[in-house]
């Protein structure tokens, strides 16, 4: 059954992000509010996510024909039946998923992974295309910063193209300041009323990079001209300064729309995942003491070494707390004989349901590698942070947590590791800390009403909804009669 209805006139949108968790969970998120403001939203996944989410979510129902792994299907919510959701997936190339083998290197395998999707630009120009014979044409696409080429894509098609910034605030700011070669003019281009945290992210930033990285960033920067605007998972209270600057640096509209993460009927909704789910997990949590569970997760991309494994269990099991750890690919690391000595107190496994745990009452502090997405869905459940940041923007964010926000304590190396005395100090910190009990109860509050109507994430979705709209609607009259003179040239 074709669930795309007639009241779904709005606009087609297609939906690209990077295929990684941490991406996938924001864009699937956002794709669910524009589709319950009636728009139809084609998913695209390269191959291997496609069939990974259809492992693990039963609430995908297949509709179409075609092989295995191309089926197109529709999500249909236990809650939210008749979104119009439609997922399909492009030819894998020869790159593994970021974070699923474990010996992996996250950045050279980025790298290659990108390459692999800019391989596929033409099967996803065709799915444009093909478009235009249905009464849907794509009108706009929505796709991952990362994915730059995606804008000459939709300049040539003549769609849109919203440029997706799926990590805080802070990094685009500071990622568009450095490239607009502000911190090279004579006053270092600083304004006085810069904070604290933000200054010092800005002089991080002006060390040089490898030329690699250096060439992605520019073609991230560069393709922002040809986007009709900048959508960003944050909210304006939490980066006022990141918000200001980011306008001022670029012509693009800057629409602030976060947090994305599972709210209201969303929440008991399954989530869309790589991995499948401890179902022990919640009774165990439902066992324990209110506000005395140490939650540890290291997000779906990086992981720690062998050492770092083993002073992080030491520091945990010296904490003496009760702990739920997610060590995906890595429990013959534990050091021996740290599961039985735990037993009882702690619950180690592959794979959790975060936004779940870190709204359950057994759990008052999460152990984090500071990716944007725990971060957010961290405040918004108003759990405390212990930050262990492993690359790029999970530093800013540690910075941000426990500089500026005060809503945890950052793990500082000593001789290149974080020891097991400062993990201690980190998860006693933020179990007692009055100052970061108060800063949570303030954010938590303000991540709330972002969301509410009228709140500042809800109206940016509004005025990026109605503009959306204005522009598919004469995007898809220009399609239109792209089509006609194309069929009458043809006759
Ligand atoms: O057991 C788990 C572990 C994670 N998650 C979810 O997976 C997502 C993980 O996202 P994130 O916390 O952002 O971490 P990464 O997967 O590592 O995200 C990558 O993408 C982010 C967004 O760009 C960046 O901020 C990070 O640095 C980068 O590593 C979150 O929604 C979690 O709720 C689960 O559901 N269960």
């Amino acid at each position: 059954m074709d669930i795309i209805t007639e009241s779904a006139e709005l606009g087609h949108v297609l939906v690209l992000p990077f295929p990684a968790q941490g991406h996938i969970n924001p864009f699937l998120s956002f794709s669910k509010r524009l589709a319950a403001s009636g728009f139809i939203i084609t998913f695209m996944l390269p191959a291997q996510a496609y069939k990974l989410v259809q492992q693990t979510a039963s609430h995908v129902t297949e509709t179409g024909e075609g092989t295995e792994e191309m089926k197109k299907t529709t999500l249909v919510d236990e809650q939210e039946c008749g979104l119009n959701i439609r997922f399909e997936a492009y030819p894998d190339g020869s790159e593994p998923l970021p974070g699923i083998h474990p010996d992996c290197d996250p950045l050279k395998n980025l790298f290659l992974l990108l390459e692999d999707i800019e391989a596929q630009k033409e099967f996803i120009e065709d799915v444009v295309v093909k478009s235009r014979d249905t009464p849907h044409p794509i009108t706009c696409i929505i796709s991952d910063s990362f994915l730059a080429w995606t804008s000459s894509l939709a300049l040539k098609l003549g769609v849109q193209r919203i440029f997706f910034w799926s990590s805080n605030g802070a990094s685009l700011a500071t990622l568009l300041w450095v490239h607009n070669g502000k911190l090279n003019s004579t006053d270092g281009g600083l304004p006085a009323d810069i904070p604290v945290a933000q200054s010092e992210l800005l002089s991080h930033a002006q060390a040089g990079q490898p030329e690699v990285i250096e060439k992605f960033v520019t073609g991230i920067v560069n393709s922002i001209k040809h986007s009709t605007c900048i959508v960003v998972n944050t909210f304006e209270q939490l980066e006022r300064w990141s918000l200001t600057t980011t306008r001022a640096l670029c012509e693009a509209d800057v629409h602030y729309v976060g947090p994305l993460i599972k709210v209201g009927k969303e929440k008991t909704a399954r989530s869309f995942k790589f991995y499948a789910e401890d179902a022990s997990i919640i009774t165990w949590l439902d066992k324990q003491v209110p506000g005395s569970v140490l939650y540890i997760s290291f997000g779906s991309l990086v992981s720690l070494t062998q050492p770092e494994i083993e002073e992080l269990a030491a520091g945990v099991e010296q904490s003496k707390r009760p702990f739920l750890w997610v060590l995906r690919h890595k429990r013959h690391l534990l050091p021996h004989g740290f599961q039985d000595r735990t037993r009882g107190e702690g619950l180690v496994v592959n794979w959790a349901p975060q936004t779940e745990i870190l709204e359950h009452a057994a759990v008052g502090g999460f152990l984090t590698h500071c990716g944007w997405n725990s971060v957010l869905e961290s405040i918004h459940s108003g759990v405390p942070m212990v930050c262990y940041p492993l690359i790029h923007d999970q530093y800013s964010s540690a910075l941000l947590i426990s500089k500026e926000w005060k809503l945890g304590y950052w793990l500082q190396k000593e001789a290149d590791m974080v020891t097991r005395a400062e993990i201690q100090r980190g998860i006693s910190s933020v179990f007692t800390s009055e100052e970061i009990r108060q800063s949570l109860s303030l954010w938590k509050t303000w991540s709330h009403r972002a969301l509410e109507r009228g709140g500042s994430s809800d109206s940016s979705t509004q005025k990026f909804i109605s503009t959306l709209k204005k522009l598919s609607a004469s995007t898809k009259a220009r399609s239109n009669a792209f089509q006609a003179i194309h069929t009458s040239n043809s006759e």
